[in-house]
């Protein structure tokens, strides 16, 4: 018996070193993330609930809307300042017939709010380095356009008073700022840089100011070398910002640590309080989301987020866009519809249909949507499932019916369904047949659907009769 133990205790001490070895040994950051794990606080629990967003990419770019000179340019429309066919000065020169006189905050809002969104993702400033607000540290704003007035604000008052929360998206390149690098080589590109990083600060730190009712920041354009070496400088400037606007919500977009990794750092640890990463693409399964929040943003066409005139390839239906959104909320995230208004102000009617579409879907499913969180339930093949945060109220959430017309359940051993229902059809309930410990078919009633929809399932512990015999199956 001595011996036994004695080996016993040999193979548990060589199982320890071998876990210490190959366990990442941990990094002392002064630059890395600040917290592990979810932020649980108010302001991130009510981001964490959204489900639904709204993006909307805005500015001198939807003038010529991926068009130049009669040549279409092959990149996103928001990007055309980069295309070596366009003169920087002459894009700049934009400015002078930025006029959007059917510009309606209002409208905009109204439409999202219709559509279900709770929290707007809008462009204060894209990499171009136009203004939709009258910065005062720079002349390359909307108070220089024909147009005069600030968009930023009627947009957060339109947006804020509907209840849907405003988050600035803020891009660090800015291709109009002279002191703009894409690396930090020389000593002058130092001394330039350093007065960027100043105008940087300026311009968020004002943004802060003048709209207080924001919610977050949605950092872009921070992936090259220059920036990336400014950890000490960006997460300084990330505690101000967090110091000036308690509950400030920052993604994993904003800054790197000081070994130069961003969205996780160098211990694998995420930077800020949700993962930017996920741009349009969704995550396939719950692992690949780190136990993180996080948003998909999403465009309608392959790749543009600002106004182009033509939407090339396919172009996403309303219920592609729908299962996007289930696929996103049954993996504990949100996901984020980009709209590029039009130069006058006007939203394009493709954009104004889905909205509608969605809208519609959401006015008889949201609850499966708001408030919804990873259910840690086998994923079938006829859709998602949501769980109700802090409840256990279960959606079934159905795009694909198999030709049998009977959806699979199977929940957690002990665990038994106690009510199914329909969510949009009023009074339409369920009796699933019990096909195995804790596993289940509903058989639905009718066997064609036009539309995607959403089965509720109400479950309760049946441990104790942990012996039932279940029904024959039929
Ligand atoms: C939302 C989009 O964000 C961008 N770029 O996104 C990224 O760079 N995405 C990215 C890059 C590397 C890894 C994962 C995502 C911008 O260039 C684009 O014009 C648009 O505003």
């Amino acid at each position: 018996i001595t011996a036994i133990v004695w080996s016993c205790i040999n193979t548990a001490s060589i199982n320890a070193q071998q876990a210490a070895t190959t366990a990442q040994k941990t990094i002392a950051l002064q630059h890395g993330a600040h917290g592990v794990g979810r932020r649980r606080d108010a302001a991130m629990e009510k981001w964490r609930a959204y489900g639904l967003g709204q993006f909307v990419h805005w500015g001198l770019y939807s003038i010529p809307a991926g068009e130049w000179n009669g040549k279409q340019y092959n990149g996103a429309a928001e990007w055309i300042k980069s295309w070596k066919e366009v003169p920087a000065t002459t894009y700049d020169s934009l400015m002078y017939q930025f006029n959007p006189t059917k510009f309606n905050a209002e409208s905009w809002a109204a439409t999202a709010k219709q559509m279900g969104v709770k929290y707007v993702t809008i462009t204060t400033k894209h990499h171009d380095g136009f203004c939709l607000w009258p910065s005062k540290y720079t002349n390359f704003t909307v108070a220089n356009s024909p147009y005069k007035k600030d968009i930023i604000g009627p947009l957060v008052k339109a947006y804020d008073r509907r209840g849907i929360d405003v988050i600035l998206y803020f891009s660090i390149m800015d291709w109009h700022n002279p002191d703009w690098r894409y690396d930090i080589k020389t000593r002058e590109d130092s001394v330039a840089f350093d007065r960027f990083k100043q105008f940087t600060r300026n311009q968020l730190l004002e943004l802060l100011t003048l709209y207080p009712a924001a919610k977050g920041l949605w950092f872009d354009g921070t992936w090259d070398k220059s920036w990336v070496k400014q950890a000490a400088f960006a997460d300084s400037l990330e505690k101000e910002m967090r110091a000036m606007r308690p509950g400030l919500i920052i993604g994993s977009r904003f800054r790197a640590d000081e070994y130069g990794k961003r969205h996780f750092d160098s211990n694998g640890n995420m930077m800020g309080d949700y993962e930017q990463g996920w741009e349009r693409k969704i995550p396939e399964k719950i692992t690949d989301v780190h136990g993180n929040d996080w948003d998909c943003v999403m465009t309608v066409p392959e790749n543009q987020w600002g106004y182009s005139k033509i939407w090339k390839g396919h172009i996403k239906t309303t219920d592609e866009l729908l299962e996007m959104l289930a696929k996103c909320v049954s993996l504990d995230g949100n996901f984020v519809l980009n709209f590029g208004p039009k130069p006058d102000g006007t939203l394009r009617t493709e954009e104004l249909d889905l909205a509608k579409g969605i809208g519609a879907w959401m006015d008889t499913n949201s609850e499966a949507i708001y408030n919804g969180e990873y259910a840690g339930l086998v994923k079938q093949d006829w859709g998602y499932y949501v769980k109700k945060t802090g409840t256990n109220k279960i959606y079934m959430l159905v795009f694909n019916v198999p030709v049998s017309g009977a959806l699979n359940v199977v929940l957690p051993s002990r665990t038994a369904i106690s009510k199914v229902y329909d969510l949009g059809g009023p009074g339409l309930s369920y009796v699933p047949e019990e096909i195995g410990t804790s596993t289940y078919f509903i058989h639905l009633k009718q066997q064609t659907f036009k539309r995607p929809f959403v089965l509720v399932l109400e479950t309760a512990d049946n441990s104790k009769n942990s012996g039932a015999q279940y029904q024959k199956a039929k």
